[in-house]
């Protein structure tokens, strides 16, 4: 993407660098409020995300949160003024206020999901908490690392209400584990680093956030060298699967790399294997 059209990755409560080799770093940094997702919080993260989708300078993302921990969870003290995209006014029937109330959790929902629908693998590094909000946001994204000190809580029962960001459309996915998933929901039990090992919720547990960070940066770097069309392709199709029965995904994987088939890369990377050299391929 040319320099004078592209994106802005300016926001207020997230920090966005991106290195030359390709790999974006999202911070949420609301340390203060121990990164509890307000609107403002999940709105730029939508944004973020939507804008890496069409950035061909962004290969793969880094998400980590600054502070003490990872995320709260949801901003409990703006969820107090009342529900979500609700008109305030008790003189509108409950109905209308549904209505509005429904679009804004669909809107919630979009901007988390925009983690996944990016098409750039996004590897989330978690330390300290990472309660409610926070296992929609990790069960949206690709790669999972942990610090040694985090531990995970699907919250959401605590505070009176039924996860509704993706969690329990996710999670289930992610850890292929019903029983275990009914556990964590029903009981919003803590959830070390070690168990959350075990059960696969994450890959790595490395011994600090600095650490974790360092892993992560390392395995978004050797992603954003490969191929991207290849990269972007492997994302799409591994996710279009996951939502379709085997029959399914390999139809629709034969048709998408009728397409994909005929990138420059392809040539690029086998010439490049053969004569026992590395290739270098084209942003998207
Ligand atoms: C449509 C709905 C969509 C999504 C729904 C998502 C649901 C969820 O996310 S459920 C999870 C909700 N979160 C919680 O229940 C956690 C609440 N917080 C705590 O229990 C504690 O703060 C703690 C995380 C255990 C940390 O405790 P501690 O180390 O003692 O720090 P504190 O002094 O409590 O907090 C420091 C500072 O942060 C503010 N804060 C903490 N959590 C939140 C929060 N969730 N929302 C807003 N603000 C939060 C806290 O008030 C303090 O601020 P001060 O200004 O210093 O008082």
């Amino acid at each position: 993407m040319a320099a004078d059209t592209a994106p802005s990755y300016d926001f207020g409560l997230l920090r966005v660098g991106l290195s030359a080799d390709g790999v974006a770093h999202v911070e949420i940094n609301r340390p203060e409020a121990l990164n509890a997702f307000s609107s403002q919080v999940w709105q730029e993260l939508g944004a973020c995300f939507g804008r890496f989708k069409s950035d061909g300078r962004v290969r793969c993302v880094v998400l980590s949160a600054a502070g003490r921990m990872f995320t709260a969870g949801l901003d409990l003290k703006e969820a107090a003024t009342g529900p979500l995209g609700a008109a305030p006014d008790p003189a509108v029937d409950v109905a209308r206020r549904g209505y509005y109330h429904r679009l804004a959790i669909l809107e919630f929902q979009d901007a988390i999901s925009a983690i996944e629908t990016c098409d750039k693998p996004v590897i989330a590094v978690v330390h300290g908490a990472c309660l409610g909000i926070g296992i929609d946001v990790i069960s949206a994204c690709d790669i999972r690392v942990a610090a040694e000190d985090a531990f995970f809580v699907v919250k959401e029962v605590d505070i009176g209400m039924a996860a509704d960001i993706g969690t329990l459309q996710r999670l289930p996915k992610v850890v292929g584990n019903d029983s275990w998933v009914r556990d964590v929901c029903y009981t919003a039990r803590r959830v070390p680093a070690k168990e959350a090992l075990l059960v696969g919720l994450v890959s790595r547990v490395l011994p600090d956030k600095a650490e974790a960070l360092a892993a992560a940066q390392a395995t978004a770097a050797s992603i954003a060298a490969k191929s991207p069309v290849a990269v972007v392709s492997t994302k799409h199709l591994l996710n279009y699967s996951r939502d379709h029965s085997v029959r399914e995904g390999l139809e629709y994987t034969a048709l998408w790399n009728t397409l994909a088939h005929n990138s420059h890369d392809m040539a690029a990377a086998v010439m490049a294997s053969l004569q026992k050299k590395r290739a270098h391929f084209p942003n998207l």
